[in-house]
């Protein structure tokens, strides 16, 4: 008897955030509310909390290769989210497995924790503007890595533009310049460099945002995972980052997690 259909499949390759909140975990519980079936490839491990990052140890680089090789090739993907990468020899294979992949791939470029901690060696920024941020359908920077990677510094809503034409020109088919270290609305603009959108939700007076950037680019993942274009995946996706920053909540003595179960009834 064969079972019901398969939801679309997505597939993270992240860090693991112990606490649960940021990181693989948080890639995971954003595709499970939001319908698709999603699956890993650990990169590092971190011992991390609401306070920060106490430790973080790299996985080798065949590890890497041969979780994505036994995913894509047995179970396949409709989309690739990437996140925490640690280090120039794992940037340069993740961009070669999604090269060959026939998926879209949303990079987050991640740089640093809420709390400083790095998560990238600086060594590895160029491998990440020249072969990562080429294979990437959206890529999604926030204010400190728009610096890291272009030197522009974001101080209000009127730098967006600038800091998104600096970040297209290494590559990218669309970026998501996130606009959530600015103060009033939460904006964010997408674009490609051709059409223009404006992202903007009422800024949440919560400090418990452990989790945001993770959490948005796997919803775009997961909506573009379910067949929809990339600015209707995106304003799924924006949604569904700030129903969760309004229900993040308390845990630990630090920042707690955005909530990603707020949503009442995920679909399927
Ligand atoms: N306090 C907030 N209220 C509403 N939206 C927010 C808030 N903080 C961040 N966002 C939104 O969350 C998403 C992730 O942004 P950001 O927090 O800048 O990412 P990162 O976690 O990579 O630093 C963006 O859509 C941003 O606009
Ligand atoms: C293992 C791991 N990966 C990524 C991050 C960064 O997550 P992000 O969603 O940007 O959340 P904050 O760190 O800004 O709260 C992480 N912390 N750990």
């Amino acid at each position: 008897m064969s079972g019901r259909a398969a939801p679309p499949r997505v597939l993270t390759v992240a860090g693991s955030d112990s606490g649960g909140g940021a990181g693989v975990q948080a890639d995971l519980k954003t595709m499970l509310a939001l319908g698709v079936h999603g699956m890993s490839v650990l990169t590092a491990v971190t011992a991390q909390n609401s306070l920060g990052v106490q430790g973080a140890w790299e996985l080798p680089v065949e590890a890497v290769r041969a979780q994505y090789r036994s995913v894509v090739d047995d179970i396949g993907v409709q989309a690739v989210k990437t996140g925490m990468l640690s280090s120039a020899e794992l940037v340069e294979a993740v961009s070669d497995l999604i090269a060959g992949t026939d998926a879209p791939a949303v990079v987050d470029p991640v740089g640093v924790s809420k709390h400083g901690d790095p998560l990238l060696a600086s060594s590895a920024l160029d491998s990440v503007r020249t072969r990562l941020l080429p294979v990437a359908t959206v890529a999604t920077p926030n204010l400190d890595e728009v610096a890291q990677l272009t030197d522009i510094r974001v101080e209000s809503e009127r730098d967006l533009r600038r800091a998104a034409e600096a970040v297209l020109a290494f590559g990218p088919r669309w970026v998501v310049i996130k606009g959530g270290h600015l103060s009033g609305d939460a904006v964010d603009l997408l674009t490609d460099g051709s059409e223009e959108h404006w992202l903007r939700a009422p800024r949440h007076d919560n400090r418990h945002t452990h989790g945001t950037g993770c959490t948005l680019a796997s919803a775009i993942a997961s909506e573009l995972a379910k067949g929809r274009s990339v600015p209707e995946a995106v304003r799924a996706a924006k949604d569904y980052v700030t129903g969760a920053i309004a229900s993040g909540f308390a845990l630990g003595a630090g920042i707690g997690p955005v909530h990603h179960g707020w949503k009442p009834n995920p679909p399927g």
